[in-house]
């Protein structure tokens, strides 16, 4: 029997990658360790993302990439999740409740961007985070009606607001809190202080990810938001329309200005799926946020198609990746949840929590 050497696993898992963030294993500090006992090997993985629907599968093929060893013995792989807190803007102070905020974006109004954000924070809530929604959205604060919610929030102590909860999500609006006709109206500061108070005054129960719906364009207000709040990285949902994904570069530019790292852009009503026969039509153009994504040097995080069962089940209070959970558009939207949040999980640590802060007393 040959014995195998730790250095022919590890070189094996440097070829393994992860279609999450496309970094092999090794590269992306995911293994912890490889122990070899008489040929039988156990590998301890820990990923920095939620992955409840691929665990099982990542370990088999975990299993079946390092089979390929002469003489392998028995293989285990153990597959663990830690979900850290990642570096936000470097003025700002990270929110004490919530590890990663991400901003979602777009370049410009009814590209659906409320429908992703709440279908990918559900998708990140069944992969097994902690997750709350912000919904920043003042023109327009549709995600109450979206995940069925209404009437105001309740208080313990007159000061801070309990978030609403839906499907095991904390959600907070300025939709509970305003008539619809009202925050329109609000112009630059009025709008940022009333967003920055939602953030600060909503008691948020140690969340992993705070997805912030923000106010559709790139005007001053979501300038300032991108700036003010401590965020870990932002999404652009885009149409692939030309307009569209003009108005979405104007998107990453506001980020790359305030130095907020961009997790990707998400396509939306990419294809029309048409419900009587299946048939496949690109009705906003063709492969543009792929284009854009290539140009700009990001991540196209995935496509969803124009159906109109995502825009039912969200007029009804149940967004399709908990009406239908195991449906091809659910996938996809846990496909792109994982992919925001393993691109987050490869960045800098927040290293600000990790040491207490030092107070110097005279005696
Ligand atoms: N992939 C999709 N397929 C079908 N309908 C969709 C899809 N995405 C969104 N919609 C529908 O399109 C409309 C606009 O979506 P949504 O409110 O999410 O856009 P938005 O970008 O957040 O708009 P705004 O921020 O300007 O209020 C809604 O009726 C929604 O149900």
């Amino acid at each position: 029997m040959t014995p195998i050497e730790k250095s022919s696993i590890e070189a094996l898992l440097k070829t393994f990658i992860d279609v999450n963030h496309n970094k092999d294993l090794i590269a992306a500090k995911s293994v912890k360790s490889i122990d070899v006992d008489n040929n039988n090997i156990t590998i301890r993985v820990e990923l920095g993302y939620p992955a409840n629907s691929i665990i099982d599968d990542m370990k088999a093929a975990i299993k079946q990439h390092v089979s390929v060893l002469p003489d392998v013995g028995e293989i285990n792989v153990d597959i663990t999740v830690n979900i850290i807190a990642h570096s936000v803007q470097q003025s700002l102070k990270p929110h004490p409740q919530v590890k990663n905020i991400v901003a979602v974006a777009s370049g410009k109004g009814g590209v659906g961007k409320s429908t992703t954000t709440v279908n990918i924070a559900l998708a990140l809530a069944a992969e097994g985070a902690r997750v709350g929604i912000l919904d920043a959205d003042i023109y327009g604060p549709s995600i109450p009606t979206m995940l069925g919610l209404s009437g105001s929030p309740e208080s313990h102590d007159n000061r801070t607001m309990i978030p609403k909860m839906a499907y095991d999500i904390q959600t907070m609006s300025i939709g509970y809190l305003v008539a619809a006709d009202q925050a329109v109206i609000w112009r630059g500061p009025m709008a940022t202080n009333a967003l920055q108070q939602l953030l600060r005054d909503t008691n948020w129960d140690d969340l992993d990810y705070l997805i912030i719906d923000l106010p559709p364009g790139t005007g001053d207000i979501q300038l300032t938001l991108a700036q003010q709040i401590p965020v870990s990285g932002a999404v652009i949902v885009t149409t692939p329309q030309d307009i569209a994904l003009i108005d979405a570069q104007r998107g990453l530019a506001m980020f790359e200005k305030v130095n907020v790292p961009v997790l990707g852009i998400v396509e939306n009503m990419s294809l029309h799926i048409c419900s009587q026969c299946g048939h496949e039509e690109a009705i906003f153009g063709n492969g543009g946020g792929k284009a854009m994504a290539e140009v700009n040097k990001v991540d196209l995080l995935g496509a969803l198609p124009l159906d109109i069962a995502i825009r039912q089940d969200a007029d009804l209070g149940r967004p399709t990746v908990v009406a239908e959970p195991d449906g091809r558009t659910a996938q996809l939207y846990k496909e792109i949840a994982r992919k925001i949040a393993a691109k987050l999980a490869l960045r800098a640590k927040d290293f600000s929590r990790k040491f207490p802060t030092i107070v110097v007393q005279n005696t």
